[in-house]
């Protein structure tokens, strides 16, 4: 794909949004939701990241390998690890860049193990075995990346100093990257409409609500690192994470629909 010299020269002036896509609903991605998308890099700059947590179990099983989840973190032994790099930065990193160029998007895969994206360092070895924190993002790489036109698509593995590669939850890298990158915003897509209580939507929720979520045992499994590394995100530059359904079409009409997550303390229900 070609790119003029003056569309390269303004890709650093829009600002930036984060988003990940959850391995949740990657393989179900509709055409509109992916042209939804393109709309929005009209206006905005966009790094995606991506996840792959049941493609990872399926693996897992194929091979009669078995694995748990602490508080929606994968208890990740050597042989687990080796399955989700395989899964992760090969398999779902080329699956997804291959269908973001089929809608002539710009896509440039790489994990976080290539080019120092990601230092990591153990989260809980005790506990957690082989899953990464992220200490460090090379923002130095992506803005190159976005400068050069290229829409980066991250898999989320890190290295740590002795070169060791972490696994790493697709939330907590993307929070990560949004923070290091000074995003505008950072989106949550996955396969429910966003944080429901009841079946009921949550289209707002503060940092003490969200506890309160989770010690009730609303927010539990794999919404729990969305929205604890969403509240670690959250900073004068990056103001709202959203929690969004890939479902429907990333805006309709007009307005991004889910839960938006403020440091705000007021709470809509
Ligand atoms: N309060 C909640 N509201 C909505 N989903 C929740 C809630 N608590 C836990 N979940 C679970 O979180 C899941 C989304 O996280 P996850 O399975 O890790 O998806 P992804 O692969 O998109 O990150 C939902 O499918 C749901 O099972
Ligand atoms: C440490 C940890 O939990 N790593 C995740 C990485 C993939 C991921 O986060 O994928 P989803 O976004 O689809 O959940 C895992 O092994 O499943």
């Amino acid at each position: 794909m070609t790119m003029s010299k003056s569309m390269q020269a303004t890709a650093h002036k829009k600002p930036l949004v984060v988003i990940k896509l959850g391995g949740s609903m990657l393989k179900q991605l509709s055409d509109a939701f992916i042209e939804s998308l393109k709309e929005l890099m009209e206006s905005k700059n966009i790094i995606f990241v991506h996840g792959g947590g049941p493609e990872i179990n399926e693996m897992l099983e194929k091979l009669q390998i078995k694995s748990d989840f602490y508080e929606g973190q994968r208890k990740t032994t050597a042989e687990v690890l080796e399955i989700a790099e395989m899964v992760l930065a090969g398999k779902m990193n080329k699956f997804l860049t291959t269908k973001l160029q089929k809608h002539h998007i710009n896509a440039l895969g790489l994990s976080g193990c290539d080019g120092q994206l990601i230092q990591a360092s153990f989260l809980n070895e005790k506990d957690l075995g082989f899953v990464g924190k992220v200490d460090d993002v090379n923002i130095s790489l992506l803005h190159a990346l976005l400068d050069l036109a290229y829409i980066p698509v991250v898999a989320p593995l890190g290295k740590t100093n002795d070169g060791q590669t972490l696994n790493i939850n697709a939330d907590v890298c993307a929070a990560a990257i949004a923070e290091k990158m000074q995003a505008e915003q950072l989106i949550f897509v996955t396969n429910v409409p966003g944080i429901l209580k009841d079946g009921v939507l949550i289209e707002e929720a503060s940092e003490n609500f969200i506890y309160e979520l989770i010690d009730k045992g609303i927010i539990y499994g794999g919404m729990i690192p969305k929205v604890k590394s969403a509240l670690q995100a959250l900073s004068n530059s990056l103001k709202e994470v959203m929690i969004v359904s890939g479902n429907n079409p990333i805006i309709h009409n007009g307005k991004m629909l889910g839960t938006k997550i403020s440091k705000k303390q007021e709470v809509v229900v």
